[in-house]
């Protein structure tokens, strides 16, 4: 049995490898050489990158790679993603290309407001407390306003503070349910500061509210935490065409737009397609959420739970054929910054916003809105014409190549003999076996 170890945390950062290689990695002789091998020559660049988070021993990279061609309202973008997984980007790519040969995407910001919510239980007469919260709300913003200044500087700040009864659920449980505008950054450290504030100013005010019994002025704080679902920080992408604009080999507009819609309305009715019809658009959403230093779980969290939203899971894309026009759209919660967190900090996530132009928080929205458009759009068009893993496979070649470690002249013919095969692991092995023989 491994014995835990105290303060792995003060080790050094050398010192935590020799104790993971030593109790964890026996087997694996070259394991500190794997791990460093992955450190940055640049040593200022690797600290910057080791504080990031905690108990750093190496850096995990990603592929960061670009998707052209995007028309968004009429501006042309190459969108940064970061993603492990072939063929993602080649499929943005493709819908950006396809697209923007068809007036391109538009995207509307619909919401901005961000919620938070102090969590806390009272058992004692619910009117008093509906009228002991009128009394201390401006109280409550009151306190928060040495947080809040600058923020209102920027046209943000506190939105609203509500009491919410939710004994329905969980006895004596209530709410103060908090809204925010938090402009381009995120918010989530703004939030969570504010949250705190209401909570201790909410219970130091209960305290001497004089109308209470002794037992209602010790109201339990639980806590005080943002929420990742925000349903009114949303955004809108679209793309829209005649449906002779998109026949596609042996189909014909209108076949490929009446199969898509079918494809589409599936999504709508059946929870195991919709999982997997969402994971596709989160291919491309978390690939630009990732690359532009957001917090990708975050994004996550709220979208499943808004495709939850009417009662069960579900497509978060729509589409539809009326007189003759085809459209395809999605409305997203999406909580994203231009500023705070590692948007600033990583050089990478620098780049990634330079190269959208620096957008503030409300274009970055849209642009990620429409990765996952797009994503959806290939993924989708793949599925009901040619199937997904001609496509994908095509791009996942050289993944096989490499865990047959084909040598570049290998590479080079292996993918000229597979523009007329069908890639498959099998099929891959048994053409380089041949090659070698
Ligand atoms: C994979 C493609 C794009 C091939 O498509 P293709 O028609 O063989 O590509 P092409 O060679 O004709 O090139 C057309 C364009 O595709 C792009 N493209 C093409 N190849 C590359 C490449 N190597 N690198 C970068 N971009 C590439 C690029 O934009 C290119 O234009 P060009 O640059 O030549 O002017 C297509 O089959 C496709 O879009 N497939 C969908 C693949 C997909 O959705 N992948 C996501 C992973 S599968 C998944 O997890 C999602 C899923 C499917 O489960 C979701 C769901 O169930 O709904
Ligand atoms: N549940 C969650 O989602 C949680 C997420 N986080 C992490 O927090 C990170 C983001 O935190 P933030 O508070 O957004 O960042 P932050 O606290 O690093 O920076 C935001 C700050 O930037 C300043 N600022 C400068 N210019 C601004 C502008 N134009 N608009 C708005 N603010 C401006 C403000 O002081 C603002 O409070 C996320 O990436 C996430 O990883 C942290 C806690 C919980």
């Amino acid at each position: 049995m491994i014995d835990p170890i105290s303060g792995f945390s003060k080790l050094e950062k050398e010192e935590k490898i020799t104790w993971l290689s030593k109790t964890y990695l026996k087997g694996v002789e070259n394991a500190p050489e794997i791990l460093r091998q992955y450190w940055n020559p640049n040593s200022n660049l690797q600290q910057l990158h080791e504080e990031f988070t905690e108990n750093t021993l190496s850096n995990y990279y990603l592929p960061f790679g670009i998707a052209p061609n995007f028309l968004i309202n009429d501006f042309r973008y190459a969108i940064p993603m970061a993603i492990e997984e072939s063929s993602v980007i080649a499929a943005a790519s493709k819908a950006a290309k396809f697209w923007g040969k068809r007036g391109g995407f538009k995207a509307e910001v619909l919401g901005t407001k961000k919620v938070g919510q102090v969590h806390f239980m009272f058992s004692g007469d619910k009117d008093k407390l509906k009228e002991f919260f009128r009394q201390v709300k401006p109280v409550l913003l009151e306190a928060a306003e040495p947080l809040t200044r600058n923020m209102k500087k920027r046209g943000g700040g506190i939105l609203n503070i509500e009491l919410r009864d939710k004994t329905e659920s969980l006895n004596d449980y209530h709410q103060l349910h908090c809204t925010f505008e938090t402009k381009d950054s995120m918010g989530a450290n703004f939030i969570n500061s504010c949250l705190e504030r209401f909570a201790e100013t909410f219970k130091e005010q209960a305290h001497q509210y004089e109308t209470f019994t002794a037992s209602e002025k010790d109201i339990e704080i639980v806590m005080s935490i943002l929420s990742n679902y925000v349903p009114e920080c949303i955004v809108r992408a679209e793309v829209s065409c005649p449906v002779e604009q998109l026949a596609d080999h042996d189909m014909t507009g209108e076949a490929f737009a009446g199969k898509f819609v079918r494809a589409l309305k599936i999504a709508e009715t059946e929870p195991f397609r919709a999982v997997t019809h969402n994971k596709g658009i989160m291919n491309g959403i978390d690939a630009v959420v990732l690359a532009t230093g957001n917090d990708f779980r975050a994004v996550e969290a709220g979208v499943h739970a808004y495709a939850c939203k009417d009662g069960s899971y579900s497509s978060l894309t729509h589409a539809e054929v009326r007189n003759g026009e085809f459209k395809f759209w999605m409305e997203i919660p999406l909580a994203l910054g231009t500023v705070g967190g590692l948007t600033g900090l990583h050089p990478l996530s620098k780049i990634a916003l330079e190269m959208l132009q620096n957008p503030t928080a409300e274009d970055l929205m849209k642009i990620v809105a429409v990765a996952g458009l797009a994503q959806n759009f290939a993924a989708v068009k793949s599925l009901i014409t040619t199937g997904i893993q001609q496509g994908h496979m095509k791009m996942h070649l050289m993944n096989i190549l490499n865990q047959l470690n084909a040598t570049p002249e290998e590479k080079e013919k292996m993918v000229e003999h597979f523009k007329k095969h069908n890639v498959s692991h099998s099929a891959v092995e048994e053409a380089l076996k041949n090659l070698r023989s």
